[in-house]
């Protein structure tokens, strides 16, 4: 079965990128492109904004009744927008896959009510290599074991707005799961004057932000005469995007639930 998706925020980084990887995808189509209430925008083609020719999806402002035309919301925007658009496709019976990462627990937990009544995957990576690294990291601690000091390092474009990245914290869960810690007792995030000496159970984590990085990702394993550094880079924001259209297409066979992209990729 084919699968209408909508774009949320057409004219965004990751938005272009989503109407490009979703017209290639061979079982999707584009079946409404959204932009800011009143942006500028309005009205102009998709597909020319995405800089791939004319796709004859003129972009719209209004999200309710965009619903008729897609089966799931594919969302990278920001966290007020995806959550006033998790409300509407609540609503409307419309499934959504959500990229918006720097959500608070407590806007997590509306993401995860809404999934009681709609399927929503939700992860702050949709690239394969990240996932797979997730995988590759709980075996590196678990092999490890204690004595290993652990840092992630991130790096992203000057635009980004919200630090740690969503996919550094995760990452950090991974690693405080394995090692049976709980991240929001251990994370550290930056230091400065003076600091005393490392506590072994925190993990620690440092941002870089400047030019066009796409992101990078480094979780290091610091032990006694050598180092395991696992780093994923990310050189397009393609990856992105075909991840979020495969798991669009994915889950028009679910049911209601929260997904991430280790169901989509069968990694559990
Ligand atoms: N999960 C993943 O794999 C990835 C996640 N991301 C995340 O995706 C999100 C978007 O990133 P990026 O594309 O670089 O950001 P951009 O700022 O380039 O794009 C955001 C889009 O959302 C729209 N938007 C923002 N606020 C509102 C609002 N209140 N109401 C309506 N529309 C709004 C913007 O519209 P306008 O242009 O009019 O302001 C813009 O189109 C970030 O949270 C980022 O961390 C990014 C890459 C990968
Ligand atoms: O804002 C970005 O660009 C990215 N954000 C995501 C994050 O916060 O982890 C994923 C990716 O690294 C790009």
């Amino acid at each position: 079965m084919s699968c209408r998706v909508g774009v949320a925020g057409v004219n965004g980084r990751m938005g272009r990128v989503l109407v490009e990887a979703t017209v290639q995808h061979a079982e999707c189509t584009l079946g409404a492109a959204l932009v800011r209430p009143g942006s500028a925008a309005l009205g102009q083609d998709a597909g020319l904004i995405a800089g791939i020719g004319t796709l004859h999806c003129p972009v719209r402002d209004d999200l309710s009744s965009a619903c008729a035309d897609f089966d799931v919301l594919i969302d990278f925007t920001s966290i007020e927008a995806t959550l006033n658009n998790l409300a509407v496709c609540r609503e409307a019976g419309r499934a959504m896959v959500i990229g918006t990462t720097g959500f608070s627990p407590e806007q997590k937990a509306l993401l995860q009510d809404a999934a009681r009544d709609v399927p929503i995957v939700f992860a702050p990576n949709m690239s394969i290599g990240v996932n797979v690294l997730q995988r590759v990291l709980a075996q590196t601690a678990a092999l490890l074991g204690e004595g290993y000091d652990v840092e992630i390092i991130e790096a992203h474009h000057r635009h980004k707005v919200d630090a740690p990245s969503g996919t550094a914290l995760r990452l950090g869960e991974v690693v405080a799961k394995a090692y049976g810690r709980d991240l929001s007792e251990v994370a550290i995030y930056g230091r400065e004057g003076h600091t005393g000496a490392r506590d072994a159970q925190t993990i620690g984590f440092s941002t870089i932000r400047g030019g066009d990085v796409v992101g990078d990702h480094t979780v290091l394993f610091a032990g006694i005469g050598e180092r395991i550094e696992l780093t994923h880079k990310a050189s397009s924001r393609m990856t992105f995007a075909q991840g979020a259209v495969r798991a669009a297409r994915w889950l028009m066979d679910q049911r209601p639930g929260m997904y991430d992209m280790t169901d989509v990729l069968g990694l559990k």
